[in-house]
């Protein structure tokens, strides 16, 4: 009773033909080269971008029905959404920006203690660092509870121990929320760390010959520079 979307979009360059599940409590990782559809997929499970054609489910509820002229708004999808530098408002402290999700202060409060930016809390996101701020970010989406997280690039601007820690906080978050992730990612690294299933696309469609090239192609390389190490 997860994720369900068949859907098809015409972009300028490409039709977007995407056929995909995600299961509750488990997280896909899309994957793949540079303008090969992954946000405007995001956008779409969304309902910021309207595909011409196909179906969107999540369990029992449809988002999106084109035959049956159905489109739930944004914001009755109950969607949380991160992604890479999140605006948070800049007048307001974490705690605030959260708390616009959310009336519950010791829920705002738990997840701040969660994200380890309840010290933080009073601070005002130009005062705090990227990390920081995406932490804030995530609070902010979970605290909706959302029956989906969708997250586009959340970590990319991060240094790699913050990066870490992150992920690991997701992957925890993703089981015992026991809600479906949609990852998109460049880094295949993150991917096989966190992705429960990799849905490898190109030009708007599933591709795993992509993501076998791209292994292949990485492996060479790697090779190539065990090689070429100095004595
Ligand atoms: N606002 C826009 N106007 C016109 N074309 C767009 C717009 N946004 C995206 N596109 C086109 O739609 C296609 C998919 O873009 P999209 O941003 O979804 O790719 P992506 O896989 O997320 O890329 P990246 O990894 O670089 O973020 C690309 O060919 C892109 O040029």
């Amino acid at each position: 009773m997860g994720l369900h979307i068949s859907l098809r979009k015409r972009l300028p360059h490409f039709d977007l033909r995407l056929d995909l599940g995600c299961a509750r409590g488990e997280l896909t990782a899309i994957v793949g080269p540079s303008g090969a559809g992954k946000s405007t997929l995001i956008r779409l499970v969304a309902g910021l971008e309207t595909p011409d054609w196909g179906r969107m489910e999540l369990g029992a509820r449809t988002f999106f029905d084109k035959a049956a002229g159905i489109d739930v708004p944004t914001r009755e999808r109950q969607v949380g959404m991160v992604f890479q530098d999140y605006p948070l408002f800049s007048h307001l402290s974490l705690a605030k920006n959260v708390a616009f999700s959310c009336a519950d202060q010791g829920k705002v409060n738990a997840l701040l203690a969660r994200f380890g930016i309840r010290h933080l809390a009073q601070r005002k996101p130009g005062t705090v660092s990227g990390g920081e701020r995406q932490r804030a970010a995530m609070c902010l989406a979970l605290a909706r509870d959302p029956a989906i997280l969708l997250l586009d690039e959340p970590f990319s601007a991060l240094d790699a121990l913050t990066r870490s820690d992150l992920r690991g906080e997701l992957r925890q978050l993703t089981r015992q929320l026991g809600i479906p992730v949609l990852l998109v990612t460049h880094d295949l690294h993150e991917a096989a760390e966190l992705g429960d299933a990799i849905f490898p696309m190109t030009d708007g469609r599933h591709d795993p010959q992509w993501l076998s090239d791209t292994l292949s192609g990485a492996r060479r390389a790697s090779q190539n520079l065990a090689t070429r190490v100095c004595a």
